[in-house]
């Protein structure tokens, strides 16, 4: 075709300017794009999600560059994107560079839009505009930022900062007008700076045919219907559009003449052209080319859809046709009004769904990006296999499309409390990027690391409770003693025998002790570290702070308490970080180094895992959202007893789930009720009130775990398989369940960032070891009945509820009151040893298999920091039977207090009883005197002939 009668290059005659409404790194590669320039005068490149989400979320132009990226970085799926599509967007830049040039900067620009999430966020709109605008660092970019309301005063910013601006979204001309004011108030602020305004280019995309395919379908339905003015409407189809476009040109036009224009203009400024978008053609009933034909003009621009474009080239007509029959499309709208088309209604309708549309295929592109991501990443990244009967799938997929259309991930990320309950949950929210920043800080961590290995430590007695131990607890059950550093042994009890193994188990002269407490106020940590501190005192003498470390919160009494004993080191942890989440922060990460494990790579390994749940991760793409939108929609269907089923070499994370769980979501009388290391049985032990989590060691599975696992699936029980490619991923799982958490913390309605009723049982310990300190015994009290060495307690309301005198009367009535759906809790005050950890075992086992419900089997006083809250605060499901025993082993005292270790054990008993009772749980308390072997076996025997 010869130039002369090509119609694309025709349009410049009139004073406007073709532009491709499209964007495709091939197209742009193959030379397919410089070709339109060069034979069909093209003079500029737009760009929106869904032409992204066109582009990049199918076909292959991107797998070698996702492919480097992916394996080369550790990175979120919108930085994926964004570095794609930023190339892409420079790669089109560089072909429209010499028409810019030719143009003086009037044409050859390439739009990059921002984020369609940002549509209702005036400053994160700025903040995104000025940072596309430096990543790409060309010229001829423009920055596409919608009309919204919301968004006009980002326009004026933008502009005033020197950017070129494409506004899009425009379909009313009330908005048109608000831009264009943008536009001038911008340029003038920039002016009054004194500041050059002459290179700045914006265009104002301002759309067609959508207004037609809106309004035509309202013609039609009323047609449809017999409307009886039927013709009058029938005459609109397919006008009411181009008149809008019409009228907003003439406000255009009307502008210029203005003297507020002609200063800017003076000064060098360029009109803010008005582009035509949305000009591919909806309708086959009209002319393939009809947005275009009718909307030629001066300083106009069109962006035009690659089918229209070669329609256009074959068949166009030019004409100057913007300004013609500007009468007769006034009397079109005015038309439309009086036949009840209400222009404004859909010009709102249509700026709310364009950006909603933009948003889902934002979270289409997203997606597959992030679908292509986890493919390539293969082992590296945990997989995640979901089976659930046909009901729950529903609700968890309708939770999950939730989740989506409500941005409720990018929610969690900005750190936004209504995602819970609107109360103080986003100051608790440091866990998200501590990540990130422990990295940034690592070589702190590593030079600890050299320190401990260059002073010889043979052990390490880490002293803590609750979040401050079970994640440290995990690193030393999972990964062992590392060749050429100490041995990591983890104290959580404050009970007498437990404390005097842990003493033998060490040597004191060649220990580092780490003191753990976040709050530096936590009873344990600091009876521990006053006992330890002593006994270690009398081998190392002065010299015995060079032992201790803290890791603490800053300002605690326990970095008080530090300083003054001239600890070694202090380590702080973050303030916004609660005790369960802490264990990728300094809580775990300071004993994970002191054991000699390599913590850059293990963060590394964790990072994967946050990125791959970040902000831009859709939900169905979502590790951490997959995970908890199940547990969350289990517990809003009864399905609250979370079976957590571990491969044995990394069955320790169990305990830490078990805290994590319950005491994020144990409260207000709802919970997920972890239960942990239940071996698993046969499906008819099963009611329907558990979800399974099984964490799956991909490189060492349990083939009995895989078959039972199988047969629960077959059986319709809802299975979250999680495979783990290597032991390392432990720190991957440990921020997917912390996200899954919130995750499903949200879903129940709750904050679950709090522990509102471990305070309560902390309380009543306090009051009693205060009565001993001034009485010198614990307040009496009295067993309802006695059986040889057993001796039993309740509180009138339990009692009342139970019968009989002997061990297996008593025991039988108080679990007659077991029933589906209720899980049984044993809360033994015993030290947690092996023989202790199989009678435990075997006898929730019994409990389980005859009462077919879940079991809990816990050891005091360790439980009360983790699954404590859920048990006081949670749903009322639970049945407990409290062990306590004469302390087998002689007491110990503890320096500097009245109380002994076996007094504080006592009185935390009490407390934690007393408060269950006061929440109307039902429990009972099996006090053990004597010797502690012999009357366990009898316990055992008794209820398990009462369960039957
Ligand atoms: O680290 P700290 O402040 O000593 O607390 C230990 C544990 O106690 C709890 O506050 C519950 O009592 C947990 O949340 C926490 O992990
Ligand atoms: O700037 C371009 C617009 O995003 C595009 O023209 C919209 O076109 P559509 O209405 O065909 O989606």
């Amino acid at each position: 075709m010869s130039a002369g009668n090509n119609p694309l290059k025709e349009l410049e005659k009139f004073g406007q300017s073709p532009w491709l409404d499209f964007i495709q790194r091939s197209y742009t590669e193959n030379g397919s794009l410089k070709k339109l320039v060069d034979e069909d005068g093209l003079k500029g490149v737009t760009s929106n999600p869904a032409i992204f989400e066109k582009a990049m979320g199918h076909g292959t132009d991107y797998d070698g560059q996702f492919k480097q990226i992916a394996q080369a970085q550790i990175t979120d799926v919108s930085t994926l994107y964004e570095t794609m599509a930023i190339d892409d967007i420079r790669a089109a830049t560089k072909v429209l560079f010499p028409v810019w040039e030719k143009t003086k900067g009037k044409d050859g620009y390439v739009s990059l839009e921002v984020s369609p999430y940002l549509a209702n966020d005036t400053q994160g709109t700025i903040d995104e505009a000025r940072r596309l605008w430096k990543a790409v660092n060309e010229k001829n970019l423009m920055i596409k930022i919608p009309a919204t309301p919301e968004c006009v005063p980002s326009i004026q910013q933008v502009i005033s900062d020197g950017i070129n601006v494409n506004v899009t979204l425009l379909f009313s001309l009330d908005a048109y007008k608000a831009v264009l004011e943008a536009y001038i108030q911008g340029l003038e602020a920039r002016h009054k700076k004194g500041e050059d305004i002459s290179h700045i280019a914006s265009v104002a995309s301002f759309f067609v045919s959508r207004i037609d395919t809106m309004i035509d379908k309202q013609i039609d339905e009323r047609v449809a219907k017999g409307d009886k003015e039927n013709s009058q409407l029938k005459a609109l189809r397919g006008k009411v559009a181009i008149a809008n476009a019409k009228m907003a040109y003439q406000h255009y036009l009307e502008v210029m003449k203005s003297d507020r224009w002609k200063t800017l203009a003076q000064a060098g400024a360029q009109p803010q052209r008005l582009l035509w978008a949305s000009t591919g053609v909806k309708d086959k009933a009209y002319p393939d080319t009809l947005y275009v034909d009718e909307l030629i003009g001066p300083e106009t621009v069109n962006t035009i859809p690659p089918a229209t474009f070669d329609a256009f080239r074959d068949h166009g007509k030019v004409r100057a046709s913007l300004t013609e029959n500007v009468e007769e499309a006034k009397k079109v709208l005015a038309d439309a009004a009086k036949l009840g088309i209400n222009l404004k209604q859909v010009t709102d309708t249509l700026l709310e769904a364009g950006v909603s549309s933009f948003a889902d295929a934002f979270d289409a592109l997203l997606g597959s990006v992030a679908s292509k991501q986890i493919a390539l990443q293969g082992e590296k990244l945990d997989g995640i296999k979901i089976d659930l009967p046909a009901d729950m799938k529903e609700k968890v997929d309708a939770a999950m499309e939730d989740w989506r259309k409500a941005g409720k991930v990018r929610k969690v990320w900005a750190k936004d409390a209504s995602v819970w309950t609107g109360d103080d949950e986003s100051k608790w929210l440091g866990w998200l990027d501590i990540i990130d920043e422990r990295l940034e800080n690592v070589s702190e961590l590593e030079a600890f690391q050299k320190d401990v290995k260059a002073k010889g430590f043979k052990d390490i007695l880490l002293l803590g409770m609750g979040g401050s131990s079970l994640g440290p607890e995990v690193l030393a059950e999972t990964f062992g003693q590392q060749a050429g550093f100490p041995k990591l042994h983890v104290l959580d009890s404050i009970l007498p025998s437990q404390v005097k193994t842990f003493e033998n188990a060490v040597d004191l002269g060649k220990t580092l002790f780490i003191v753990s407490s976040k709050s530096g106020g936590t009873l344990e940590p600091n009876v521990l570290k006053a006992y330890f501190y002593e006994a270690a005192k009398k081998v190392l003498g002065d010299k015995v702070g060079e032992h201790f470390v803290a890791v603490t919160d800053p300002g605690s009494h326990m970095e008080e308490v530090a300083k003054k004993d001239k600890f070694w080191k202090i380590f702080h942890g973050r303030k916004e970080i609660g005790g369960r989440y802490s264990v990728l922060s300094n809580f775990g990460l300071v004993p994970a180094v002191a054991a000699g494990l390599p913590v850059k790579s293990l963060l590394q390994t964790a990072q994967r895992m946050e990125k791959a749940c970040s902000a831009g991760a859709p939900p169905l793409y979502n590790p951490g959202v997959l995970l908890g939108t199940v547990l969350g929609v289990g517990q809003t269907i009864g399905r609250n007893k979370v079976t957590i089923i571990a491969s044995p070499a990394i069955y320790d994370l169990g305990a830490w789930l078990e805290q994590l769980l319950a005491e994020s979501t144990g409260k207000e009388g709802k919970a997920l009720v972890p239960i942990d290391d239940e071996t698993l049985g046969d499906p008819a032990v099963y009611g329907k009130d558990r979800v399974f989590a099984y964490v799956r060691l991909a490189s060492k599975p349990d083939a009995a775990q895989d078959k039972a696992i199988e047969k629960l699936i077959a059986a319709g029980q809802p299975v979250v398989t999680i495979s783990l490619n290597d032991i390392e991923h432990v720190f991957q799982e440990f921020f997917r369940w912390e996200f899954a958490t919130a995750v499903a913390g949200s879903i129940m309605g709750i904050n679950a960032f709090n522990q509102p009723d471990v305070e309560a049982s902390k309380v009543k310990t306090r009051a009693l070891t205060d009565a001993y300190n001034q009485t010198g015994k614990l307040p009496d009290e009295k067993p309802f009945a006695t059986d040889g060495d057993f001796s039993f307690f309740t509180d009138e309301r339990n009692r009342k509820e139970l019968s009989g005198n002997s061990l297996a009367e008593i025991l039988k009535s108080h679990f007659s009151r077991v029933k589906a759906g209720d899980y049984v809790g044993i809360l033994a005050y015993i030290e947690r040893n092996m023989p202790h950890r199989k009678w435990i075992q075997d006898l929730r086992l019994a409990v389980r298999d005859s009462k077919k419900v879940a079991t809990a089997a816990e050891f005091g006083p360790r439980f009360l920091h983790s699954t404590g809250q859920a048990y006081k605060g949670g749903s009322n499901d639970g049945v407990f039977l409290q062990v306590t025993s004469d302390n087998s082993h002689a007491d110990v005292s503890i320096p500097g207090e009245k109380y002994t270790f076996g007094v504080v054990g006592a009185a935390q008993a009490r407390g934690d009883f007393d408060v269950l009772s006061e929440r109307g749980r039902r429990v009972l308390r099996v006090h053990i005197q004597g010797d502690l072997k012999s009357g366990l076996e009898k316990l055992g025997n008794a209820m398990k002939s009462a369960v039957k």
